[in-house]
């Protein structure tokens, strides 16, 4: 029988802060699985909100050191780190609304206020990186008057298979897709009036086989019109990305999408700047575009920076063929930041989850 009880365990980790949430891991109902041998060897499991979390080896050091202070007499201590991503609870704009998408977690949109900003690239790379952390990811390609998907994962010419009425997503670098772009000829070119592009989208969410996924990214055209309307009357989206580059002229215009989603109650998760400097070879950075837009809107805005993306040519290559940077080049600096951001981006789900106010408090 072994000296050290599990009471005297969790004790010690009662100790232990969540960094994010401010509260003991035990009371937040984390720790799991305890066990302890003859030698007093122990081990147990710190379940994560998120397999992106950021803070993972903070946890587990900090577990360490807090059962090594209050039980010296413990043999070796090992901390498991699974994760079980949670979905909303039930307040909030949440609970007003039946999920047509049980299996999915956290629904997630990236939106821009104007064009070209690079939100495709940051929705590309986002959902890249989330997989790469070990979260089931689906990536929606809403963007119908110019979808980027297709191109950005060498897929122009794939075409989803149907089973029972139902499309089966195509798959790729971990990401379950769907764009338009996979069921009309790329030359033909579609004129989506308001409610066709409504149709459109309530397709992609109920008639595609997502299955059980962790986060589920839209990419959304720019601006503020049907298709983020339909969005967010259609499904209990989680949170906005908001992407945006750091001039004067683009942070005008992100403006009115914060404002937008805020009046239909959906959470700011925090803002991308994308191209925020130019990283030049004997390593200094270059703010072409002018330094501190983003971080400056974000506090005007009381939003989070979730990341600074760098403009590099890799990103742009990456775009066109067909193999995102995050994949092609996972050690470079923009990869570095997609994966920061992306990390960023589930600690926020995962603190709006926990607390269950979904932003509002
Ligand atoms: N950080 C970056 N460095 C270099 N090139 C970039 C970067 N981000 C985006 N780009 C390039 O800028 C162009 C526009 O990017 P993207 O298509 O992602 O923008 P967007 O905001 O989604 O545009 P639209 O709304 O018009 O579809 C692409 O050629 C892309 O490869």
């Amino acid at each position: 029988m072994p000296a050290i009880q599990k009471s005297a365990v969790l004790e010690a980790l009662k100790t232990v802060m969540e960094p994010d949430l401010k509260k003991d891991l035990v009371s937040l109902n984390m720790v799991q699985d305890i066990s302890i041998d003859e030698e007093n060897n122990i081990s147990f499991s710190v379940v994560l909100t998120t397999p992106a979390c950021p803070m993972k080896d903070h946890i587990r050091q900090s577990c360490i050191a807090a059962v090594r202070e209050h039980l010296p007499e413990a043999g070796e201590i090992t901390v498991n780190l699974p994760s079980k991503v949670t979905s909303g609870g039930s307040c909030g704009h949440h609970g007003e609304k039946t999920n047509p998408l049980p299996g999915v977690r956290n629904i997630v949109a990236v939106a821009s206020g104007k064009g070209g900003v690079g939100k495709s690239t940051v929705a590309v790379n986002l959902a890249v990186s989330l997989a790469k952390t070990g979260a089931s990811v689906g990536l929606v390609d809403a963007d119908l008057y110019g979808p980027s998907v297709p191109t950005m994962f060498g897929l122009e010419n794939a075409r989803p298979a149907v089973e029972n009425k139902t499309i089966i997503p195509l798959e790729k670098y971990g990401v379950k897709l769907m764009s338009i772009g996979f069921l009309v000829e790329s030359d033909s070119p579609v004129i989506w009036r308001g409610p066709m592009a409504s149709t459109a989208i309530k397709q992609f969410i109920t008639d595609v086989a997502w299955g059980e996924l962790d986060y589920l990214i839209f990419d959304l055209p720019p601006g503020t019109g049907d298709i983020q309307l339909t969005l967010v009357q259609t499904l209990p989206v989680t949170g906005a990305v908001i992407v945006t580059t750091p001039q004067e002229v683009a942070l005008m215009d992100v403006a009115k999408a914060v404002t937008m989603f805020r009046k239909v109650n959906v959470p700011i998760l925090g803002l991308v700047e994308n191209m925020s400097y130019y990283l030049l070879p004997d390593g200094s950075k270059d703010y072409i575009f002018g330094k501190g837009g983003g971080e400056k809107f974000a506090r005007a805005q009381a939003i989070e920076l979730l990341g600074s993306v760098p403009i590099g040519g890799v990103v742009r290559e990456g775009g066109d063929s067909g193999m995102p940077v995050t994949i092609e080049h996972p050690d470079s600096e923009p990869s570095q930041a997609f994966l920061h951001a992306a990390q960023e981006t589930a600690r926020q789900i995962s603190m709006r989850n926990a607390c269950g106010c979904h932003g509002n408090c």
